[in-house]
């Protein structure tokens, strides 16, 4: 259960204490409101102000503060806000901005205050102690991930659940144009149906959306955990770059998330307007699966006996389930059992006509 709790106000600049201390010493326990423009930073004020941002029970801890240039120099491997936002191109994404060096979810912060700040505002932390996976998973979020939500209102309930490509689209482009514009090798990060991030075979990101209806529109939470610079336990993506590079690149967190949200902020537009079929292209590039063999397991009704039945898999339905193809050309829309792990596993085949 979350309550909602009230917010304690921090002044870092209290004239008796050592500012540099302070501030530090009870960083952990802060969230820091940032604005892109002059609307944003009013806003920022305001919330604050007002008291009016809510936290979940865990976080009741943390205090508010509203970013201000005074306050410089970023700790060891916290988040550079000032580099995001210097890197930061977009009209509305990204530009409402929370940060907060340790909190329980940021999926949680963005869900509860989805009404009080501007659409595509975003929330960051360095280290979540109770971030969310999908079926309700817990997602470990240790140092060096860019964990990240924002939020996202959507008129058509019937393109909701094809927005979650959009952002995987718009993450795997985004990876790459940090690359390019730094000279970096090209590191191959692919989708695997259906939102998750791979690298060389190993999974190093994850998407998970949450909506809610209200006022005729959808309230969609979008969550996102990227391992950019932890190669603990298996990979990340700052390690498969440095096996394929001679000279010391690194990506920053800050400089995927600027570029993340120029892409989806430019995909989205696409997508609201044209309908996805006009980003699966490129999407089908990207993704892991054109041409897979998949078998699939069929319960025999009259001996309750499994016929395995493969198909291949030739890219998505008007739906957004896997569309696939068995060796008589028929045709078939693939919806996961809703059981397994993997979504692979568990899938089960509807004819198309
Ligand atoms: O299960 C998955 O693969 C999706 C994981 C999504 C994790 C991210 S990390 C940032 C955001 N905050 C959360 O609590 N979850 C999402």
């Amino acid at each position: 259960m979350s309550v909602t709790t009230p917010l304690r106000f921090f002044n870092p600049f209290q004239p008796t204490l050592n500012y540099y201390h302070l501030f530090f010493s009870t960083m952990q326990n802060l969230l820091i409101l940032h604005g892109k423009s002059s609307f944003e930073t009013e806003l920022a004020q305001s919330l604050k102000t007002n008291n009016t941002i809510k936290l979940p029970e865990e976080d009741a801890q943390v205090s508010i503060l509203v970013h201000s240039s005074e306050q410089r120099g970023v700790q060891n491997d916290a988040f550079d806000v000032d580099l995001y936002m210097n890197s930061l191109t977009t009209h509305r994404y990204g530009k409402f901005f929370i940060y907060s060096p340790r909190l329980s979810s940021t999926q949680d912060i963005v869900s509860k205050n989805f009404s009080e700040i501007p659409v595509g505002s975003v929330c960051v932390a360095d280290l979540q102690f109770k971030g969310r996976g999908r079926s309700k998973n817990l997602w470990e979020s240790p140092k060096g991930c860019l964990l990240f939500s924002f939020t996202v209102e959507m008129e058509d309930g019937r393109v909701v659940p094809l927005l979650q490509y959009v952002v995987c689209l718009a993450m795997v482009e985004a990876i790459k144009d940090v690359c390019d514009v730094k000279g970096f090798a090209f590191i191959d990060v692919r989708i695997k149906w259906p939102n998750d991030l791979y690298l060389n075979g190993v999974k190093v990101g994850g998407i998970l959306c949450t909506s809610t209806y209200r006022s005729k529109k959808f309230n969609v939470s979008v969550g996102i955990g990227l391992n950019v610079d932890n190669e603990m336990p298996t990979t990340c993506l700052n390690k498969v770059l440095s096996e394929l590079s001679m000279m010391d690149c690194k990506l920053r967190r800050e400089e995927i998330l600027a570029a993340f949200f120029k892409r989806f902020e430019n995909f989205y537009h696409v997508f609201i307007n044209q309908g996805f079929r006009a980003l699966e292209e490129m999407y089908c590039r990207v993704w892991l699966h054109s041409g897979q063999r998949v078998v699939i397991q069929e319960k025999n009704n009259e001996d309750e006996s499994v016929d395995e039945v493969a198909v291949t898999v030739q890219g998505l339905t008007s739906s957004g389930y896997l569309l696939a193809i068995d060796d008589d050309n028929q045709l078939y829309e693939l919806h996961p059992d809703g059981n397994s792990f993997d979504f692979f596993k568990g899938l089960m085949r509807k004819k198309l006509e």
